[in-house]
């Protein structure tokens, strides 16, 4: 087994026979490099900031403590899917999903008490500085020349900074003021809102080492912004795959939704975070959506800590290599006509969840695996599992009329559907 090391850089994949990268893939890993330090503003403590997420706000009762924040968002989405398919009109659901996306993230990171102007004033400014990437992207190259004849774009890419700051600082100094009052008065009768940890909690409690300090609230800005845009567009383009393929395939839509009634509570509408264990149904088709359609076709680059050689390949020591994760789950040596969507294949008698962290083999890597794994991977399978039971168990999906459900895909910030989902909603009668 290879030792992997995560490089900060993008890369370009490593060509056979070992050779390094070409001048331009060198080139691209450079300017890609300074992308990410321009983003940023904080030094090389990537490796502990990660540690501190996956430890704190990501641990399995870290995600618990959240059920009440996904119940509400469930709420908001059903709620502006239901007023739209009303409508009789097909529904373009994206967007939809993005936004609830966007506030399960919002609340983990600010604290779940948030209210929904209070979010939308964060997903403005997050989404301008999202789509103003490509445009900003410029200002790495020479950026002593780019201050002179690009001085009109740094300014306006400083002022955009500036707006997230006004956003996003008054939200961090609530968090701080919350536990200063607790810690001045630990008997105090608080709210269990209050009590919930957020991310910026974690972070405010954060001690650099060898530094002797504590982040200061830019970074916390830089951070909780990275938190928001590595969870939101990830997991919302799995989630639109997926439905896509329910639309697709109206039989393993209605297998699902029989599987659901099975465990709905009575009396209740819908499904409840802990009664999704009983659902392998469900996590088939969750695993079968991830393997066919992974948000990142790529994972990020990774470095060898020493020259190793696999099969036909030299790898160079600190040479950068990008794996091909979706070619992996679409192996014809692995897996049986890989390009059909066929949930079955993930259901085993033995009732053996598949494993995806890398511990006992590699069959498909969505999430990266072993020690670099997304650290969003359990909270990213729980809100797919929750959100794709309960959109069912409220709705049934269809094609709009006429249409041939389109799988074609677009490169975005991940592979997109290039005809994003619309479906033809109706309610289940209860
Ligand atoms: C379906 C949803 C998601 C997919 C498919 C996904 C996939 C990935 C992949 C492939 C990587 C790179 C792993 C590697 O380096 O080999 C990654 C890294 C990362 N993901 Fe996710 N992710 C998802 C959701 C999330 C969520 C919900 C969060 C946070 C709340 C998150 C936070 C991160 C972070 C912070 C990293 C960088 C980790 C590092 O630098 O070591 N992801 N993700």
């Amino acid at each position: 087994m290879m030792n992997w090391r995560v490089s900060p850089m993008r890369g370009q994949p490593m060509e056979p026979g070992g050779r390094t990268p070409s001048i331009f893939g060198l080139l691209h890993l450079k300017i890609s490099n300074q992308l990410a330090i321009l983003y940023s503003r904080y030094g090389p403590t990537w490796r502990l900031l990660r540690r501190n997420l996956t430890a704190e706000i990501l641990n399995p009762s870290g995600v618990k403590s959240y059920s009440r924040a996904r119940e509400r968002v469930l709420q908001i989405l059903q709620n502006r899917l239901e007023s739209q398919a009303k409508s009789g009109r097909p529904v373009f659901v994206m967007e939809h999903f993005r936004y609830a996306m966007f506030c399960l993230l919002v609340l983990m990171c600010f604290g779940d008490k948030l209210d929904e102007n209070q979010i939308k004033k964060i997903e403005e400014v997050e989404h301008q500085l999202l789509v103003n990437l490509q445009k900003f992207s410029i200002l790495n190259f020479c950026p002593r020349v780019t201050k002179i004849v690009l001085r009109k774009r740094w300014e306006e890419f400083f002022r955009l900074l500036k707006c997230q700051e006004d956003v996003l600082i008054p939200f961090i100094r609530e968090r701080k003021k919350g536990k200063e009052k607790r810690s001045r008065e630990p008997n105090m009768e608080d709210s269990k809102d209050e009590n919930v940890l957020s991310y910026v909690d974690t972070l405010l409690d954060l001690q650099l080492p060898g530094e002797n300090r504590k982040l200061n609230e830019l970074e916390i800005v830089s951070l909780s912004s990275e938190f928001l845009s590595a969870g939101t567009d990830t997991t919302t383009t799995a989630l639109q795959w997926i439905m896509e393929n329910l639309v697709k395939y109206p039989q393993i839509q209605e297998k699902l939704f029989m599987e659901i009634k099975g465990v709905v509570r009575d009396g209740e509408e819908n499904i409840k975070e802990d009664d999704l264990q009983q659902l392998p149904y469900l996590k088939a088709i969750i695993l079968e959506g991830l393997r066919r359609h992974p948000p990142f076709h790529f994972v990020f680059p990774h470095a060898v800590i020493e020259d190793v050689v696999v099969g036909e390949y030299v790898i160079p020591k600190e040479a950068a290599i990008v794996i091909n994760a979706a070619e992996m789950g679409w192996d014809l040596k692995v897996w049986e006509d890989p390009m059909s969507f066929n949930p079955s294949r993930f259901l085993n008698k033995e009732g053996e969840t598949f494993d995806m962290t890398g511990r006992r083999e590699i069959k498909m890597m969505p999430f990266g695996v072993g020690r670099r794994i997304c650290p969003g991977y359990a909270l990213s399978m729980l809100h797919l599992d929750y959100f794709v039971a309960n959109l069912v168990s409220k709705f049934e999906w269809k094609a709009v009329d006429g249409d041939d459900v389109d799988l074609s895909e677009e490169q975005e910030f991940t592979m997109v559907m290039k005809n994003p989902l619309q479906a033809q909603l109706s309610l289940r009668s209860k």
